[in-house]
């Protein structure tokens, strides 16, 4: 027997069981219509005098993915979930879940209302709706406490972690995991329990085991979402869910749940995190100016990788590709760097190992000094030092060593890859693949393609980074790409701020209350200051100790700040020599301290060179330093390096800190009102005159002329500004 009209499928199995199907494709989501589904063949199975028991599952190997979540910017229809769980849960034949693929939110929630759960060992449960901005208001906040008590639950719920199958049967989240047909085995077992009362396995009424040291447990996590959430409001309302599940009967905890759901559901930070998700999912239907796209570009196979220069860089990417399955080919020159490099690679691998419990990958690496040893692999990806010379000879040496076809990609962070590409054979090969350190560990990858580089060898950098578990993006070829083309204004506001009053501490507060992990003095710190030096250097920015006045600060007809090359001067290069904007306890250490030598220089800097400080509030230093860095990103959108904001947003999120509550900086300058950020701009470029990066974008002019449409629509203004260029 079967009814196949609903997107939940209605089967009598084995004589006397309803298997209910969910079905809504690709991950099963519980949109009103499946919902409506779920409601109508609970209540048709569960009125069936001849069934005896429910088992509901999902499609295609998949359980369920959660709430649609494109349903939730809308007005929301169907039956709720909360009634149609509770329902289940009051069902009086029991009702079996059988996992496979994914149970994750109300997924998971629609699993913990039946009686029984039954997970394939390759499945994967959790409660995410925190990376959502959300909380999971279909009781699982209150059934999951009760089922594996507070500590466990708050785990789960404020980090939104999924867990194997295996991890939830030791957590009690299931009850069986098997490696066969999970809905055979569930058909089987509840047949097994069919007539037993199930009134011991509602979760609902389960009493929640109370830790003894409940205060200090709730104290203690509260303090650690608000410290890694910075401003997130999800993270902190799941911690008060949780302890309403620990302090209520289960009806009351119910209403706090939907109480604070109220709040999150309708807020900036959910519709900026949704954004997020969506987002990052688009980034991969990637396409170039010249019409080439993801769908129409195969990408050739990758079986052995070669990584050039076992650095800082080369070491993570070594790393990370054997973490992937492939064979690696790592070469580096100096004997002592290879040794050193043999050994941290070594270390990242078991450390890697250990934490997931697999084997280490050591074998699949093999080192060489000399560049032959890449002759047969089908990608290479250079990391030797930033130097255009070296970078185009260890290429020239590569298209005559590699086999043809071979793929070539530099780690370059700002130099010119389509430049790189014309000295080749075969320029449309090369690619950039710009990873961000620690290479094995940041999730980010620009994917940068030069007017040359061909659309499979895009595919191939593209489909590698995501095997890699990299979320890649398709970047055009400009200086610094996207994410440090975007960080030169940002940071040149900074330095700016400096030389107007500001401290280094007031800069970087302000930019950690917006939510960065670090601000922008703090983690120039952490990367070496010497980088950027050695860039302004090469860029003929740096001059030797200048005069005072105006014109010490003027480079190239602009303001200019020389504050970090004198920085540099006196040998602060930051955490590394124990001294940059900070001060630390020794070189390498990683607390930073407000160093009086510093402020004393800034005084002494002003005063040289006439400057009266002001006072600076963080409004000004969110306005200067992020408009400006925005501002730059719509010179990327009308340039067309970046195809649209959703890339540039994933970059920030993903590459730079930009906190994910806040969608990333494209979709933030929407929430403000491009009207607003244009507005300050121009007063900011008024005050001051002489920097290039406070003048508004054309884009942004454009955008603000056609009354700010909403984010997803950007992109018709961008083609059309083009088109007409
Ligand atoms: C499931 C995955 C792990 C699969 O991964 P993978 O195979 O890699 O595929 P993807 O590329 O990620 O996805 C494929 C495709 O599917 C789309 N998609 C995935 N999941 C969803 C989804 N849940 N909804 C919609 N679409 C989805 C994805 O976007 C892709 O499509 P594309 O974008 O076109 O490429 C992985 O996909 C994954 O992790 N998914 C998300 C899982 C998740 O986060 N689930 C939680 C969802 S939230 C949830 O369940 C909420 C709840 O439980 C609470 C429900 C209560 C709601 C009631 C609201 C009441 C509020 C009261 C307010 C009152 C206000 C007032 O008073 O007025
Ligand atoms: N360090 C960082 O945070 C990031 C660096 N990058 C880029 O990655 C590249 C490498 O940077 P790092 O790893 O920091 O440099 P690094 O200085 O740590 O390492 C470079 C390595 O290349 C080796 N090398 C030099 N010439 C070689 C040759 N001909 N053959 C083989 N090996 C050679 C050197 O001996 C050295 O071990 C640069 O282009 C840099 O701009 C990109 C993103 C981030």
């Amino acid at each position: 027997m079967c009814d196949k009209g609903s997107m939940a499928q209605y089967t009598r199995v084995s004589g006397f069981v309803g298997l209910i199907t969910l079905q809504n494709p690709p991950v099963n989501a519980l949109s009103a219509a499946v919902r409506q589904g779920i409601v109508d063949m609970v209540e048709r199975a569960l009125s069936d005098p001849i069934v005896k028991s429910v088992v509901i599952c999902g499609q295609n190997g998949n359980f369920c993915g959660g709430a649609d979540i494109k349903e939730f910017g809308t007005n929301m229809s169907g039956p709720p979930l909360v009634p149609m769980i509770d329902a289940i849960e009051a069902a009086n034949k029991p009702v079996v879940a059988a996992i496979e693929g994914s149970a994750l939110g109300g997924g998971l929630e629609l699993a913990l209302g039946c009686h029984y759960r039954i997970a394939h060992s390759k499945a994967r449960l959790g409660l995410p709706e925190v990376t959502l901005g959300l909380l999971p208001a279909a009781g699982g906040t209150q059934r999951l406490s009760r089922l594996i008590g507070v500590p466990a639950a708050l785990n789960l719920i404020t980090t939104g972690i999924h867990v194997t199958a295996a991890q939830a049967l030791q957590l009690g989240i299931v009850d069986q995991v098997t490696d066969h047909n999970a809905v055979e085995v569930a058909v089987t077992f509840s047949l097994s329990v069919a007539g037993q009362s199930m009134d011991a396995r509602r979760i609902s009424t389960y009493p929640c085991p109370l830790p003894s040291d409940f205060d200090a447990l709730f104290e203690g996590v509260m303090q650690k979402v608000r410290q890694s959430a910075r401003g997130a409001i999800a993270p902190v309302a799941c911690v008060q869910a949780v302890r309403a599940a620990a302090t209520l009967p289960y009806t009351k905890g119910m209403e706090r749940e939907q109480e604070l759901m109220a709040t999150l559901f309708t807020s900036g930070q959910a519709r900026a995190q949704q954004y997020c998700f969506f987002a990052q999912r688009a980034v991969g239907r990637w396409r170039m100016p010249s019409g080439a796209r993801w769908e129409t570009s195969k990408p050739m196979p990758v079986h052995k990788a070669a990584v050039i220069g076992l650095g800082t860089m080369g070491r993570g990417i070594t790393v990370a590709l054997a973490q992937t399955g492939l064979s690696v080919v790592a070469v580096e020159t100096q004997e002592k760097q290879l040794m050193e490099a043999k050994q941290a690679v070594s270390g990242m691998l078991e450390r890697g190992a250990k934490r997931h419990g697999v084997a280490p990958m050591l074998d699949r690496i093999s080192y060489s000094q000399n560049i032959q040893a890449v002759a047969e692999v089908d990608l290479v990806i250079e990391a030797v030092f930033e130097d255009m010379a070296l970078k185009t000879e260890v290429f020239q040496q590569l298209s005559a060593v590699c086999k043809p076809g071979t793929l070539l990609c530099t780690n370059t962070s700002a130099l010119d890859v389509d430049k790189l590409a014309s000295e080749m054979p075969n320029p449309e090969l090369v690619v950039g693949m710009h990873f961000f350190a620690p290479a094995h560990v940041m999730k980010l990858l620009e994917v940068v393609y030069g007017p040359r580089s061909s659309p499979q060898a895009v595919a191939t950098a593209m489909q590698l980074g995501k095997k890699m578990g990299k979320v890649s993006v398709a970047v055009g070829n400009c200086r610094g790409f996207v994410g440090n083309r975007m960080l030169m204004p940002y940071l040149q506001q900074a330095f700016f701020l400096l030389e107007e009053g500001a401290t280094p501490e007031l800069v970087d507060r302000a930019l950690e209350e917006f939510g960065f992990p670090m601000g922008v003095f703090r983690m120039s710190d952490l990367s070496g200051l010497d980088i950027g030096w050695r860039v302004r250097k090469r860029d003929e920015l740096v001059e030797p100790d200048m005069a005072s006045g105006q014109s010490a600060r003027i480079r190239q007809g602009s303001r200019y700040s020389p504050l970090g090359d004198l920085l540099c001067e006196q040998g602060r290069f930051g955490q590394k020599t124990g001294q940059g904007w900070y001060r630390y306890d020794k070189p390498g250490s990683r607390v930073a301290r407000s160093d009086p030598w510093l402020h004393s220089f800034l005084v002494e800097y002003r005063a040289r060179h006439g400057l009266v400080p002001r006072s600076i509030d963080h409004q000004e230093v969110l306005e200067r330093c992020l408009y400006a860095l925005i501002n730059e990103g719509f010179r990327i959108l009308e340039d067309g390096i970046a195809a649209g904001p959703e890339d540039i947003d994933v970059i920030y999120v993903f590459g730079y800190g930009w906190p994910r509550h806040r969608g990333g900086p494209m979709f933030y300058a929407s929430m403000v009102g491009l009207a607003k950020i244009l507005e300050r701009l121009e007063h900011y470029q008024q005050a001051h005159p002489d920097v290039p990066y406070l003048q508004p974008s054309s884009l942004l002019r454009r955008l603000v002329a056609s009354d700010s449409p909403p984010i997803h629509r950007w992109r018709e203004v961008i083609k059309k500004y083009q088109s007409q260029l």
